[in-house]
């Protein structure tokens, strides 16, 4: 313990004063040993700084590298960051409560995409109810300084704002880190006074330095940050100020880079808050190393008074970004207004880093009721600063700085009040306050330095530590959760749909086909018999009337005509009975869709069966030879003549049959040879009719066999004498014959011709192929149209199933990541955990 009157440490000489043990020296042996052993423990607990100062160094690298990880993740998957819809004055100090709700209310509520999930706040209650984290450095509520007027915002953002957002933050902890690695690695201590304006900061510096250097006033002055730095190792022992410009970087040893003042310029340039950012302060001290916290032979220390803090935004939001560069808060409250809103604000923030922070409660003599004062100020502290309140003895002091100087003769305006002179004429006796507070400084900054420099660094790491925690908790149930959604999603909803359409498709392409071919057969098969049928019936009668033989002409030319036009007719029919069919099955085709579709099946086209077979049919009148040849008229034949002589037509078939059966060529080579053959030839049971046509046949093969042996009986003379009349009754009456059987004749002959040329033409497949060709083009349409739609309907599916997919996909990458993210994060706790600032207490 530092005892002014002293001018030491009490008890604990474990201070080293320029790298050699300080300020009392014992005289015995006993003392020599003391000596010795001290310096091993020292050396001992400088080993152990070291180690712990690499310690933290290596766990700000690895928590940096987490930091890259996290901004590369959010970039390509964002993070849910479950923002506080609460009002952020009341979670300054990112109470339990605040967190609580944070987890628990409002992450079903702020985001669309966790509520998307479905996530249940209770279950993330259950967790560790008991240990649960808070977000005491990521959180977001965009709150700048003490401006009571903003709104959080974070709440109403959606989340690839607050992506955005958090990559910006985790960024700034990447830089953030990176200083404190500095602050770190550098040996000497900033130690930050601020506080509300007015409160005595400049007062309270100078008390501490002893000498008025920096202004004081009623009015608010300090606007611009005062560095005082100990000018014997900095500035080459001259006192002077150096004034930074704005926006320019200071080099020392570059005389552009600022502007040199004398000391007594402060009291100007403190105001120039819009030409200087910074007032390089060196100043002489040259009390002894006991009594001077800039130059105590131990650690460079640069005291830094700061604007107050509701001078104006501007210069808050400096105060606030300055918490990184500093290892110290010196919190300086006017007792007679306690803490302000802009006061706990800052406190809250410096508690992300700093456990310890010494609030100085200056101005108390103006206070009446000082128990009352404490008691209230303490109350306060408790919430604001739990360990400096559980330290109370050490880092809250209740003092008035302007009797310090004010007390000293001389008033310390100069630095050779110094050590030369009676340095304990320079404080005023009567305040033990202050020098309990200076010992506490000093042994805070000087001996405890593991746990003022490093500690801050510690506890930072380990709060972003813990608030990445909370963030990969949240974010692994989340993922975890949503993983699930989807997994159930696809697998009950959009799998099975999908599915089932495939199924459908292929079922109904199926069916569409078999009902396309059925249907062109049909057509074909009607096409082709009628046009078959149609012509079969040629030939057996006349087509036009028979108008003698001066209009045979005419009557050939009409007969062929009408011919042709009832085969052309034909097809005709064949096509309308073709379209009417085609329609029923565009319609069977489309109900096809509609019932399997629903209301997804997009009908747009409507089918007009009139717009079929509107080509040219065919060219059969251009490829049939419609010549007429004079032999065309004589069909000579046996039926014709039986029917011309007025034998009933079936009567001439059933005598045909028998001629067939009785001709000479079958009757000679069946000759039977005896009674019993010939008995068994004939046919049992003949039916009248044969019988009757057989005589008749008989009495025609008698008649003829008669006028053969009667041709033998004829001689040369008498033939000679009769041929010629025989001949020519013959003669006219076969031309007598053949002229009467030209109306009949012609058709027949006509039809036999036209049939051979169709025949040959394979017209009636070729007709009855291009009408089913033409149904089946059609009716492909509505076959493409369903199955468009059918594909329109699977697409739309997979891209719902494989969106589904890629979820999944993603939220398992980000389910494992922030699993895995979590076990470092856990590993890295451990490890920073595991830094025992605590128990060394050294110094460089
Ligand atoms: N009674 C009393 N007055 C004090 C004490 N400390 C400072 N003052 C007075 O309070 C006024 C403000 O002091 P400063 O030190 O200028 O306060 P500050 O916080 O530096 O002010 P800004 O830099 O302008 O924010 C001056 O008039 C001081 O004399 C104290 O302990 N007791």
């Amino acid at each position: 313990m530092y005892v002014p009157e002293e001018g030491g440490f009490a008890g604990d000489a474990n201070t080293l004063v320029d790298g050699k043990e300080g300020f009392r020296n014992g005289s015995s042996s006993k003392g020599l040993l003391n000596s010795k052993n001290q310096g091993l423990k020292v050396s001992l607990q400088q080993l152990n700084y070291n180690q712990s100062k690499l310690a933290l160094d290596r766990s700000i690298n690895q928590t940096v590298e987490l930091l890259y990880e996290l901004v590369t993740e959010n970039s390509v998957r964002p993070i849910f960051y479950p923002a506080s819809a609460e009002d952020s004055n009341n979670v300054l100090l990112n109470s339990r409560k605040a967190h609580l709700a944070l987890v628990r209310q409002n992450i079903s509520i702020n985001s669309k995409s966790l509520s998307k999930a479905k996530i249940d706040p209770e279950a993330l209650k259950e967790d560790d109810d008991e240990d649960v984290p808070e977000f005491k450095i990521l959180k977001l509520n965009l709150k700048v300084g003490n401006n009571s007027q903003n709104t959080d915002i974070v709440s109403s953002l959606d989340k690839q704002s607050i992506a955005r957002l958090l990559e910006q933050r985790l960024n700034q902890q990447v830089k953030y880190l990176l200083n404190l690695k500095d602050r770190v690695d550098d040996t000497s201590s900033k130690v930050f006074v601020t506080g509300d304006l007015n409160a005595g900061k400049s007062t309270f510096c100078n008390a501490l330095l002893r000498r008025k250097i920096l202004p004081e006033d009623q009015q608010p002055c300090t606007s611009v940050f005062c560095e005082i730095i100990d000018a014997k190792k900095e500035n080459a022992s001259i006192e002077e100020v150096h004034a930074i410009r704005i926006g320019q970087e200071y080099n020392i040893r570059d005389e552009t880079t600022y502007e040199i003042h004398p000391l007594k310029n402060l009291e100007d340039l403190v105001y120039e808050c819009d030409t200087y950012s910074l007032l390089k302060v060196y100043v002489l001290d040259n009390r002894t190393f006991q009594e001077s916290l800039l130059r105590n032979g131990v650690i460079d220390i640069k005291l830094i008074d700061a604007p107050g803090l509701n001078m104006d935004l501007y210069q808050t939001t400096q105060v606030f970004s300055r918490q990184e560069e500093i290892d110290l808060v010196v919190f300086v409250v006017n007792a007679e207004n306690h803490f302000t809103l802009s006061a706990r604000e800052f406190i809250a923030a410096a508690a992300a880093e700093k456990r310890y922070v010494f609030i100085v409660v200056n101005r108390f003599d103006n206070i009446r009721d000082k128990n009352k004062c404490i008691n209230k100020i303490m109350e306060q502290v408790k919430d604001l600063s739990p360990d400096s309140h559980k330290d109370a003895k050490e880092f809250v002091h209740f003092v008035s700085s302007a009797d310090v100087l004010d007390g000293s003769p001389g008033g310390g305006d100069g630095p050779d009040d110094g050590p030369d002179d009676n340095s304990d004429n320079n404080r005023n006796p009567r305040d033990p306050n202050f020098d309990q507070l200076e010992a506490s400084l000093r042994k805070f900054v000087l001996e405890k330095r593991a746990i003022s420099k490093l500690l801050p660094a510690k506890s930072y790491i380990i709060n972003l530590l813990n608030d990445l925690k909370v963030l990969s908790t949240v974010n692994e149930k989340i993922y975890a959760q949503e993983k699930q959604d989807k997994l159930d999603e696809l697998k009950g909803k959009v799998a099975p749909k999908y599915d089932e359409i495939m199924y459908k498709s292929a079922a109904i392409s199926d069916s569409i086909t078999k009902l396309v071919e059925r249907t062109c057969s049909e057509v074909y098969d009607l096409a082709k018999n009628d046009i078959l049928t149609t012509l079969s019936n040629f030939g057996d009668h006349q087509v036009v009337r028979y108008q003698g033989l001066q209009n045979l002409y005419e009557y050939a030319k009409q007969t062929q005509k009408v011919m042709i036009d009832t085969i052309l007719s034909s097809v005709q029919n064949s096509e309308s009975s073709a379209k009417t069919l085609t329609s029923q099955r565009v319609d069977e085709i489309i109900k096809f869709g509609q019932n399997t579709l629903g209301e997804e099946f997009l009908n747009d086209k409507v089918f007009n069966s009139d717009l079929m077979f509107t080509r040219r049919r065919d060219t059969i009148k251009k490829k049939l030879d419609d010549l007429i040849d004079f032999t065309d008229f004589f069909d000579p034949s046996f039926d014709s003549m039986m029917l011309w002589l007025g034998i009933p037509k079936d009567y001439i078939s059933g005598t045909r049959q028998q001629l067939n059966y009785y001709n000479p060529a079958t009757l000679l080579t069946s000759i039977p040879k005896n009674t019993m053959a010939l008995k068994e030839q004939i046919p049992t049971q003949l039916t009248l009719h044969t019988l009757y046509s057989s005589t008749k046949l008989l009495t025609t093969g008698a008649l003829i066999r008669k006028l053969y042996s009667l041709s033998h009986l004829l001689k040369p003379q008498v033939l000679k004498q009769i041929i010629g009349p025989i001949l020519l009754g013959v003669g006219g009456f076969t031309v007598y014959y053949l002229i009467n059987d030209i109306p009949n004749a012609f058709p027949r002959k006509q039809a036999r011709k036209i049939k051979s040329q169709i025949y040959e033409m394979d017209y009636a497949h070729v007709n009855a192929d291009r009408i089913s060709k033409e149904c089946r083009q059609v009716l492909n349409y509505p076959s493409r149209q369903v199955m468009n739609n059918f594909q329109t309907s699977i697409d739309k599916r997979n891209v719902e199933k494989e969106r589904l997919e890629k979820e999944i996909k993603d939220a398992e990458i980000s389910h494992n990541y922030f699993l895995g993210l979590l076990d470092k994060i856990n590993n890295q706790r451990e490890f920073v955990n595991e830094i025992d600032l605590e128990n060394v207490n050294t110094v460089d």
